[in-house]
């Protein structure tokens, strides 16, 4: 039967990312209100407190839905390529921006993710992954079976919505991709890369 994962990232983070500003709050409240009426069977988010406090403003708005921790919908680096998987013009770049994180176990929990979130199930079923960005472009690369290395360059904005649709008788299908239409103007494209919004 098909599977709805729809995908989010935290509110829009403090400073010292231990929580989320008041921006981030009201971003967070207003995709609770946008989600209000979809018939979700769960929340999953990542342990920290930016994507916790997320799930938990969304859930005000989901009565009766559980909300659970998962590490696979975590922050980290879901694939570190080789340098001759990337092309060549972008390769060094790329792997200079990956150096800043610490790569450790994060192939483990991206397949984790894959195998908990994504793919055809028994019954029909719409279930919400508040995350971070770098699971989200993971994600969306293996619903379009993008090469390995091409969940680079894949961003997604602050409690923007994006929706993937698994079902056994078609490819997965990306229907909303960082979609923003519930947010009013001051609050969209947080914590975009300034230089790639629109
Ligand atoms: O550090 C970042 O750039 C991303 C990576 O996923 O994390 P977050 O979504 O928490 O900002």
């Amino acid at each position: 039967m098909t599977r709805y994962l729809y995908l989010t990232r935290h509110g829009e983070a403090t400073p010292d990312e231990s929580g989320l500003t008041a921006n981030g709050r009201r971003q967070a409240a207003l995709l609770g209100e946008r989600l209000k009426d979809v018939p979700l069977s769960a929340v999953h988010h990542g342990p920290l407190p930016r994507a916790a406090q997320t799930a938990r403003l969304i859930a005000e708005h989901l009565p009766g839905v559980p909300v659970r921790v998962s590490e696979a919908a975590g922050d980290y680096l879901p694939y570190v390529p080789a340098k001759e998987e990337l092309p060549s013009e972008h390769a060094d770049r790329l792997l200079g921006f990956l150096a800043g994180f610490p790569a450790d176990g994060g192939a483990r929990l991206a397949r984790q993710a894959e195998e908990l979130f994504t793919g055809p199930v028994e019954e029909p079923r719409h279930e919400l992954v508040v995350t971070h960005n770098f699971l989200i472009g993971w994600l969306v690369r293996a619903a379009l079976d993008a090469p390995g290395w091409r969940w680079l360059g894949i961003n997604h904005c602050n409690a923007a919505l994006t929706v993937i649709r698994y079902s056994p008788d078609r490819p997965s299908s990306v229907l909303f991709f960082n979609d923003m239409a519930h947010l009013p103007p001051e609050l969209r494209w947080t914590g975009f890369p300034p230089e790639l919004r629109l």
